[in-house]
């Protein structure tokens, strides 16, 4: 008989956004976390879900959500809230700069950081609201966990520290990673268990539209084009794994960085709804036990993650699935599988002989599933079991 938990209240802010949106049809079933309030933006706020959102979803949503009243996204209006998951944009979120520049951090010390209620996630976590967000801001920050469920769930073990730090009691803030990043780590992460460490990767994306938001790209842009730009975006490539893939240190009280992962990044915009495909050609560090693609596939399929061993109900039955067909994966047809929590890989191959890369690949994930919603609400789901809400 599956775990019973006990039923959390849960809040959505962004709730008409893409990412919002992709949260709410997650939630709409879900054993324990149970969908209490939605928040969005002043122009939205006091006017009924239906009438304020532009649905996207090939979903229809239920008759109760489109019924509910969109509160303004401040924490009194969330009191009666366990956990708030946070569609934001990045602008109303935190402090813009902090994401990748860890300068930025000397002038926003600890104490500090938490005064910045202007920012809203900071007002939740300060009103003892644990925050699950998906906004760039504190990815970055040496005290918050940025965590990729299927990949480095251990590093919520930093909570009872960040608390400590913050004068907490039951707040805390955990980011989700950036998109596209996503679907890079999965792999890197099953095959590091197996191989030892990647040395340095470089990866193309193609990415979604559906990640620039709603309304986002117009359609003049996109339509019948490639756009072989994203603000902002190769930057994140090639910074966050190194946090996600790195340990966290015997007292839970800091995070050690993978050093010596070096990730050069292109990032696109195409015209697919949902689902970034990323290419990825990857050289290991040690020179001696190359594996070959047929390993490497194996190891893949093999990989478990400790939020599969937990029993999460959101866990995907497999974190991986490869496909040996040379067309596959594609964005329509295998963003969806397992309900879009699985990252899927296709093309695997050994580099050219002689070359400087060992393994090729190309991983597709579903940009606001795996890459944003379902993380979040996979990560709130292990830090339930965890007892850390
Ligand atoms: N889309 C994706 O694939 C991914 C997105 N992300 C990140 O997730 C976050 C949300 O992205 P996305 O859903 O695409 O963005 P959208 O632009 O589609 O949605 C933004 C949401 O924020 C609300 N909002 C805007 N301004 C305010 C404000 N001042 N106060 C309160 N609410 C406000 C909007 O409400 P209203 O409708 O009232 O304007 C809307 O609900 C961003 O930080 C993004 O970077 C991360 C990974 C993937
Ligand atoms: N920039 C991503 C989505 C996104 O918002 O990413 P981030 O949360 O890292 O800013 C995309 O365009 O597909």
């Amino acid at each position: 008989m599956a775990t019973q938990y006990p039923k959390k209240k849960c809040g959505v802010l962004g709730a008409t956004g893409s990412v919002g949106q992709r949260f709410i049809l997650l939630l709409a079933d879900h054993p324990f976390l149970e969908l209490q309030a939605v928040g969005a933006s002043e122009r939205s706020a006091g006017k009924r879900y239906k009438d304020a959102v532009r649905w996207k979803q090939m979903t229809p949503m239920s008759e109760r959500l489109s019924q509910l009243v969109l509160r303004d996204c401040k924490a009194e209006q969330f009191q009666d809230c366990d956990i708030v998951f946070s569609g934001l944009n990045s602008d109303v979120a935190g402090d813009v700069g902090m994401e990748t520049n860890p300068i930025a951090f000397d002038h926003c010390s600890r104490k500090q950081w938490l005064i910045q209620v202007h920012f809203l996630e900071m007002e939740f976590i300060k009103a003892e609201i644990p925050v699950f967000s998906n906004a760039k801001n504190y990815r970055k920050h040496p005290l918050v966990p940025l965590v990729v469920p299927t990949v480095n769930p251990s590093h919520l073990d930093l909570i009872p520290h960040q608390r400590k730090e913050f004068g907490l009691k039951k707040g805390f803030l955990v980011c989700n990673s950036n998109c596209a990043v996503i679907g890079i780590v999965i792999p890197f992460a099953a095959l590091q268990a197996k191989f030892g460490p990647v040395e340095e990767v470089e990866v193309f994306t193609e990415q979604a539209i559906s990640g620039a938001g709603y309304p986002g790209v117009p359609s003049m842009d996109i339509v019948d084009n490639v756009i072989p730009y994203i603000s902002g975006e190769e930057d994140k490539l090639e910074n966050e794994a190194q946090k996600i893939l790195g340990s966290l240190n015997a007292g839970a009280s800091a995070f050690d960085e993978q050093k010596g992962l070096t990730i050069g990044a292109t990032c696109t915009r195409v015209g697919v709804t949902d689902g970034h495909m990323a290419f990825v050609s990857l050289r290991f560090k040690n020179r001696s036990a190359v594996p070959s693609a047929e390993e490497v596939a194996q190891a893949m399929r093999e990989y478990q993650s400790e939020a599969q061993k937990l029993g999460a109900p959101s866990a995907p039955k497999e974190a991986i699935f490869v496909f040996d067909e040379p067309d596959r994966p594609q964005p329509r047809l295998d963003r969806n599988i397992n309900n879009g929590y699985t990252v899927s890989v296709g093309r695997v191959r050994e580099g050219q002989k002689g070359g400087y890369f060992d393994i090729r690949f190309a991983a597709l994930s579903h940009n606001t599933v795996l890459g944003a919603a379902g993380s979040s609400i996979l990560n709130a789901e292990v830090a339930v079991i965890k007892g850390y809400v």
